[in-house]
């Protein structure tokens, strides 16, 4: 969705906001990776995230999805405060809000393409099997990945081990979706592909946050931030 900036106090539509955030990792407390970052995503925006190596791209990510606590600062995700999450409270928020794509896929290999998209259902003990598949179904829908629900995830291109990445992202009917380099495996064409179905995401009301070496790709999003040195440069 081509979201239009309202009034910029219209803040309550940011699903996303974070606060004077900086980020150390235990290994070493006192390196900040990410220095007082601040950062408010709009519901149904699709941002991009670039900038050099090691300038800090992934590890935001990973704190927008909840995979990794902030170690000082706010953040806000869809109202709730989760600054001070623990592990558990931020494993409930991201099974609920987020869908992860990576850029090597993360699937199992020897399963198939159902049963990689099933996992995050397995978490929901509360769900039926009718429901699992139907869900499994809808999701393959939306990546037009139906036929090969029963091919095993090792014969496929790595364009459509994306899609099925994509419709494991998208099984829990995820709010945001956040993409680390998901067409860094990928060759032009299938690049080309994948972009489009977040746009088609997008469009359907998913906010997308991508992480991306390449300017041509970031040029599709709504807004391009730059991080250098664990900064916001632009
Ligand atoms: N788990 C960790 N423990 C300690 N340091 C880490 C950890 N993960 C990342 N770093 C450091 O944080 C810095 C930023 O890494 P990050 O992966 O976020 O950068 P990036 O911009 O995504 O890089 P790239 O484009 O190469 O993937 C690097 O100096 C890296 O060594």
């Amino acid at each position: 969705m081509k979201y239009t900036l309202k009034n910029a106090n219209e803040d309550n539509d940011n699903i996303i906001e974070i606060r004077n955030v900086w980020k150390s990792y235990k290994e070493e407390v006192d390196k900040f990776i990410l220095k007082d970052i601040n950062l408010s995503i709009k519901k149904g925006e699709m941002l991009a995230i670039i900038g050099e190596s090691g300038s800090g791209k992934t590890t935001l990510l990973n704190l927008l999805g909840c995979l990794s606590s902030i170690t000082k600062g706010v953040y806000m995700l869809n109202t709730h405060n989760i600054s001070l999450a623990k592990e558990k409270q931020l494993l409930e928020i991201r099974n609920r809000y987020i869908g992860f794509i990576m850029q090597e896929f993360g699937l199992l290999e020897e399963l198939s393409v159902y049963e990689n998209v099933k996992i995050p259902l397995l978490f929901n003990d509360q769900i039926s099997f009718n429901e699992m598949n139907s869900k499994v179904d809808t999701a393959l829908k939306n990546v037009s990945m139906v036929e090969k629900s029963s091919h095993k995830v090792k014969f496929l291109s790595g364009g459509q081990k994306q899609r099925v990445a994509i419709a494991r992202a998208l099984v829990i009917k995820p709010r945001i979706i956040l993409a680390d380099e998901p067409t860094g495996s990928l060759d032009k064409e299938s690049s080309n592909d994948i972009i489009s179905l977040f746009e088609k995401l997008n469009e359907k009301g998913i906010t997308i946050v991508l992480v991306t070496h390449s300017l041509e790709i970031a040029k599709t999003c709504d807004r391009i931030i730059k991080l250098s040195d664990g900064k916001i440069v632009v």
